[in-house]
């Protein structure tokens, strides 16, 4: 049997929940899911402003070698967000505004790579939204096997076929495909009591009285003078 897989059928979230996601946005789900499922810092947006949500469709390739993102392909349906990794460390240009044509073409609706991304004005003006861990003009060959929809591991996170991703300018959280749902709904009830407090600050009450800080300040041992 294969190490290497392409494993062509995954269950998705429900394009509904992914809505709800996206209109959150990455810190306020990763909030409502008990601040769990954050990337560590390292990929970054190439443009400023987009935030998506979408069902992980994941790519494992050997470094400098994008040949596995073209075999993904055929796999993404509408509304997917195709996650790269590769089995070592990699800068290189694995992804540039080609591929992202045929990945919007089939439904993708933007990209998490733990690599290199090239052709990045090509990609802001298209509107393809990426996040990577390098922009580099370094090209990439199609030579070596790897798998596609397999369990992941980046930036500090397993991502399954098929979980929540949300990304946006604050970065990457992934949500098991289990508690999306539950999530979306603790997330929109986030945002109404955020709703509210930004109200009082704004009125200028101050922060250590809404969240009751005064004794805590009190009982650490903080002096006024
Ligand atoms: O062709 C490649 O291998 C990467 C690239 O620049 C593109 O997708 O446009
Ligand atoms: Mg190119």
């Amino acid at each position: 049997m294969s190490r290497h897989v392409v494993v062509q059928s995954i269950e998705r979230v429900a394009a509904d929940v992914l809505k709800g996601l996206a209109d959150e946005g990455a810190s306020t789900v990763h909030e409502a899911d008990g601040r769990r499922g954050a990337f560590t810092p390292e990929l970054r947006p190439i443009q400023s402003g987009a935030r998506i949500a979408g069902s992980a469709v994941t790519v494992s390739c050997h470094p400098g070698d994008n040949l596995m993102i073209h075999a993904a392909v055929e796999t993404v349906r509408p509304g997917d967000v195709v996650v790269v990794t590769t089995t070592s460390p990699s800068t290189d240009g694995m992804l540039g505004d080609l591929l992202a044509t045929s990945l919007r073409a089939h439904g993708a609706v933007g990209v998490i790579l733990d690599a290199g991304v090239r052709d990045a004005a090509e990609l802001r003006e298209m509107g393809f939204p990426v996040w990577a861990r390098a922009i580099s003009p370094q090209g990439t060959v199609k030579a070596s096997p790897g798998s596609v929809n397999v369990p992941v591991v980046l930036c500090g996170q397993v991502v399954e076929p098929g979980d929540a991703i949300v990304a946006d300018d604050d970065g990457i959280v992934v949500i098991p495909f289990s508690r999306a749902e539950a999530v979306v709904k603790k997330a929109q009830a986030r945002t109404a009591n955020e709703a509210a407090k930004r109200e009082r600050l704004a009125a200028g009450e101050l922060g250590v009285d809404m969240y009751q800080l005064r004794p805590l300040l009190e009982q650490l041992g903080v002096e006024y003078r």
